[in-house]
């Protein structure tokens, strides 16, 4: 700390020991600068150096008392003693923090007597006692800088975090926030004092004031005419002996969880078409025309075998296109119970309250793309509600009913869906609305040149992964991996290479670690004929059905159709 901070307040000391001992009183920080002096009887600004008695006493940290200049050892042997306006001295170091960080100087000019000498222990016992009260006040101004230091540190580090942040005292109003909390909320004024509730109103926020529990990670759903906030909210009283001064409220963004999720899932969203492995001529063909595209608005049905990265090409059409900075959401309509799907899709809402509400995937994608896996495998009544969306561009059911809806529409399937059309198991204007734009992603059974590209890329990635870059695969393992036919591609690739990668006991992977493998076909594949698809939707309808009538009905086919295939699969 530096003695001339509190210039100010070493002046009035100064002022106040000299008239107290009518004496020259001078304050010298580490540096033998003056900091304060009075100068009433001796107007000499003799330089102070570290020859000066009160260079000695910053050089030493001891006291220096001086009442005849003519027989102290110093002075004796000064060049300066004649013309020396001074007859006495008495000094005490001012420490700080256990260092010398300058001292306080009483100058008796020469032919004045001063009450300082009559009692020099009183008197220098005065004088230390003011040096700790100039210390002091320089503790103060440390103290105050050090807090005001950690409120900037901890202000950068909240404004640095994905999360927003609020802290309430513990009537609900408004102590401090970060920049994401305002960015999240558009606020652009000053909120200090003012009540949570007057910013947000929510009832899951006016619950967390009343009742004052702590919680993590309820879902939390606000909207406003023209933002919407989508995420979690937790909530964490402030306590400090055992009194509660507050909250905190973290709101974390849906956005974030869903990034954080796919990282941790290996479901990478920063997929793009260099992702796509292989030089297949038909699989480029495929690739540019997904391109093309992805640039556009239009809906696109991507159909594939299982395994051959069809949801690598939805996300890389998403991020080439101008929605990449928007959500993708992903739904898969595949054996899921219908009234699930459809609150997965439309949202839900609880008591009646609209912002107690599931938002449904639709909706969130808002401005963004989703994308339906399985779309074969999505109800016929669900199929309707998408076709009304397409066609209106308004959510004409659940939460949102009537919202405006821009969303880019992307669908999959494993299945030939025109068979499925013709049997009256999937909605006709539907894919009449989705197959105006396929791309089909050739198997690797009709690219076989793509497979040792494919083996070769996914050993190495997955070598890396699993942090065993030194492992080797002998040539005749490999060969046998570029001759097997690989019936459910690139998905089969990768489980049979992280199995051997994850038995490897040695170094190298030899043809005795394959060879219970023997490339026989790998059960899972999940190339369903029409019948059993057919089966599987009758199944289900009937769980969810009571009445033929309404079943018949959810499905798009006339009662005596429902009764003809029922009776086919002996169902009743
Ligand atoms: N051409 C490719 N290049 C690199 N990796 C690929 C490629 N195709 C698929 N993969 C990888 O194969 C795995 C399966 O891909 P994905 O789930 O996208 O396939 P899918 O066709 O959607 O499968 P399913 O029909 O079984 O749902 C993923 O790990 C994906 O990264």
């Amino acid at each position: 700390m530096y003695l001339g901070e509190i210039r100010g307040a070493a002046s009035k000391f100064a002022e106040t020991i000299s008239k107290i001992f009518d004496v020259d009183v001078m304050i010298i920080d580490n540096n033998y600068n003056r900091i304060a002096n009075t100068f009433i009887y001796a107007n000499d600004p003799t330089p102070i150096t570290r020859y000066t008695i009160i260079g000695e006493v910053l050089h030493t940290g001891k006291v220096v008392a001086v009442k005849n200049k003519a027989i102290y050892q110093h002075c004796k042997n000064c060049s300066d003693l004649e013309e020396c306006a001074i007859s006495g001295l008495v000094s005490v170091p001012i420490f700080f923090e256990q260092k010398v960080i300058g001292a306080i100087a009483l100058l008796v000019p020469n032919n004045k007597t001063s009450p300082i000498f009559e009692n020099l222990e009183i008197s220098i016992d005065f004088l230390e006692k003011m040096s700790d009260l100039l210390s002091s006040k320089l503790k103060n101004i440390d103290d105050y800088n050090k807090l005001n230091l950690i409120k900037k540190e901890r202000e950068i580090i909240l404004d640095m975090l994905e999360d927003g942040l609020v802290f309430l005292n513990d009537v609900g109003e408004v102590m401090h926030c970060n920049h994401q909390f305002e960015k999240f909320f558009r606020i652009e004024k000053q909120i200090t004092g003012q009540h949570i509730e007057k910013i947000i109103d929510h009832p899951l926020i006016h619950d967390t004031i009343v009742f004052r529990k702590n919680f993590s990670h309820k879902l939390f759903y606000y909207e406003e005419k023209s933002y919407g906030f989508y995420g979690f909210l937790s909530c964490h009283n402030i306590t400090l002996n055992a009194v509660n001064y507050g909250f905190l409220l973290t709101f974390k963004s849906l956005g974030r969880v869903y990034n954080v999720l796919n990282e941790a899932s290996d479901n990478k969203t920063n997929i793009s078409f260099n992702d796509i492995v292989g030089k297949d001529a038909k699989l480029i063909e495929e690739i540019n025309k997904a391109k093309q595209l992805a640039v556009t608005n239009e809906i696109i049905l991507i159909s594939s075998e299982p395994g051959l990265g069809k949801s690598v090409f939805a996300k890389a059409i998403h991020n080439f296109s101008d929605r990449a900075q928007q959500y993708f959401v992903c739904v898969d309509c595949y054996n899921k119970p219908y009234d699930l799907l459809e609150k997965e899709i439309f949202g839900y809402q609880i008591n009646e309250n609209p912002k107690t509400t599931g938002i449904g995937k639709l909706r969130m994608g808002h401005k963004g793309t989703i994308f339906f896996k399985n779309i074969n495998d999505m109800p016929l009544y669900l199929q309707q509600w998408l076709v009304d969306i397409i066609k209106t561009k308004q959510l004409k059911q659940g939460t949102y009913k009537d919202f405006p809806i821009d969303v880019r529409m992307i669908f999959d399937t494993r299945c030939d869906i025109a068979s499925l059309v013709e049997r009256g198991m999937f909605n006709e204007e539907l894919y009449f609305r989705i197959s105006k734009n396929i791309i089909r992603i050739p198997p690797l059974s009709r690219r076989k040149g793509d497979i040792k590209i494919i083996v070769d890329d996914t050993i190495e990635k997955l070598k890396a992964k699993h942090l065993k870059t030194h492992l080797k695969f002998d040539k005749g393992v490999l060969e046998k991996m570029y001759g097997y036919s690989w019936p459910n591609n690139i998905d089969e690739v990768q489980k049979t290479v992280e199995l051997l990668i994850g038995n490897a006991k040695g170094c190298n992977i030899t043809l005795e670690d394959v060879r219970d493998f023997d490339f026989v076909e790998f059960q899972g594949a999940e190339t369903k004929t029409v019948e059993v698809m057919e089966r599987e939707l009758i199944e289900k309808m009937l769980a969810k059905y009571q009445s033929k009538t309404e079943m018949a009905k959810a499905m798009g086919i006339g009662r005596a159709t429902l009764y003809r295939k029922l009776r086919k699969y002996g169902m009743i």
